[in-house]
């Protein structure tokens, strides 16, 4: 059996956000925007990553920070900039992966092109006292975007976030609701089981995380309940024990960096390839890019990112 990853180099655009999700430890009030200089340095530093993967707050033109940032920088709008540093990553080698939170239609159809992959996290398909001060939580804002993305044929990331104060069935709820959308519109290429993991700082520091066993319990009926087509992903810095994981249902551990942490979670380093190799003793550990294969071999990319996809991919669509 086949278990991918890919790797990446990551980078947190801004962390101003309109949302105020009570988990989060990424979000900061009024932060500016990476410099194209600090970016570029990044990339360069990424010497074996093939993924760049853009996060950032959700909306963050409001903040006065970002917009004189903007200017300074010459863009006239946030989707401009973002386009850029998509460009500048294509430029230097890179796929780009776009997690951007909830955003219009305009600035969906001026990245895609320039996308190997978009994301975004469902987290759960129901409202949840974490989400009451983040109107870009709302489950049917969330939907809306994931069918947005899907009628662009756009190869899609989303998953849910477990352990946010929702029941069990909640999480099956949530997880019916993403495999409706990949039967109305095919584009889902991973879903991520990705468990809460507390903040100091945060309303939810004390907050209980999930049980190793119930992540596998998730994992499992998330197997049985997403179609077979689309991967399984548990990010291995955050569940540790990757090889329970695969036997419950995980086959991809998601973008694993050798120079960035993970912005979101930082207190919790990615293990090295060579280690979860050996975890996984027994099953074929490999390489992918941010593109599934099956959205490869299908074609569903531009001519902007074609000749990386091309140089990058063997004829099943793999990295080689
Ligand atoms: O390092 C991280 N990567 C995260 N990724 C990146 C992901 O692992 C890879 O970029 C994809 O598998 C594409 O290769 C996300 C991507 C999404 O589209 C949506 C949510 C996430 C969440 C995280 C995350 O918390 N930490
Ligand atoms: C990048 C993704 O990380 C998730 N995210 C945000 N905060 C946390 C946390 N404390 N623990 C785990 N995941 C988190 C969100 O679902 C976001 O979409
Ligand atoms: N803010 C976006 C979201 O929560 C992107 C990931 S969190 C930095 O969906
Ligand atoms: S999880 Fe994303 S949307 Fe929520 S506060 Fe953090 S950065 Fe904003």
């Amino acid at each position: 059996m086949v278990i991918t990853y890919s790797r990446n180099v990551f980078l947190p655009l801004t962390r101003s956000c309109r949302n105020r999700c009570y988990y989060c430890g990424f979000r900061r009030e009024n932060d500016g925007l990476m410099s194209l200089d600090s970016i570029i340095s990044l990339l360069r530093k990424a010497k074996n990553a093939t993924e760049a993967l853009l996060t950032f707050g959700e909306q963050p033109e409001f903040s006065e920070k970002v917009k004189k940032d903007l200017k300074a920088l010459g863009f006239s709008s946030f989707s401009d900039y973002v386009k850029s540093v998509c460009e500048i990553a294509i430029k230097e080698g890179f796929l780009p992966h776009t997690n951007p939170g909830v955003v219009d239609t305009d600035f969906l159809k001026k990245v895609k092109d320039f996308n190997a992959s978009m994301g975004l996290m469902l987290e759960q398909a129901v409202e949840l006292e974490c989400h009451k001060e983040s109107p870009g939580k709302k489950p049917e804002e969330r939907i809306k975007f994931i069918k947005k993305a899907g009628k662009l044929k756009i190869p899609f990331t989303t998953g849910i976030l477990v352990g946010i104060g929702e029941k069990f069935e909640d999480r099956i709820y949530s997880l019916e609701v993403i495999a409706d959308l990949h039967d109305n519109y095919g584009h889902i290429q991973e879903v991520i089981i990705q468990n809460f993991s507390p903040k100091k700082g945060t309303k939810m520091e004390n907050f209980k995380p999930p049980s190793t066993s119930e992540m596998l319990e998730t994992v499992k009926v998330a197997r049985k309940i997403i179609q077979k087509d689309v991967a399984i992903q548990v990010p291995p810095n955050l569940v540790k024990e990757v090889e329970v994981f695969v036997k419950a249902g995980a086959n991809d551990l998601g973008g694993i960096s050798d120079v960035t942490p993970d912005f979101i979670n930082p207190e919790h380093p990615w293990p090295k390839v060579e280690e979860i190799s050996e975890r996984l003793k027994g099953y074929e550990l490999k390489e992918r890019l941010p593109i599934y294969p099956k959205f490869v071999v299908e074609g569903w990319y531009s001519e902007k990112i074609a000749p990386l996809i091309e140089a990058y991919s063997d004829e099943e669509g793999y990295k080689c």
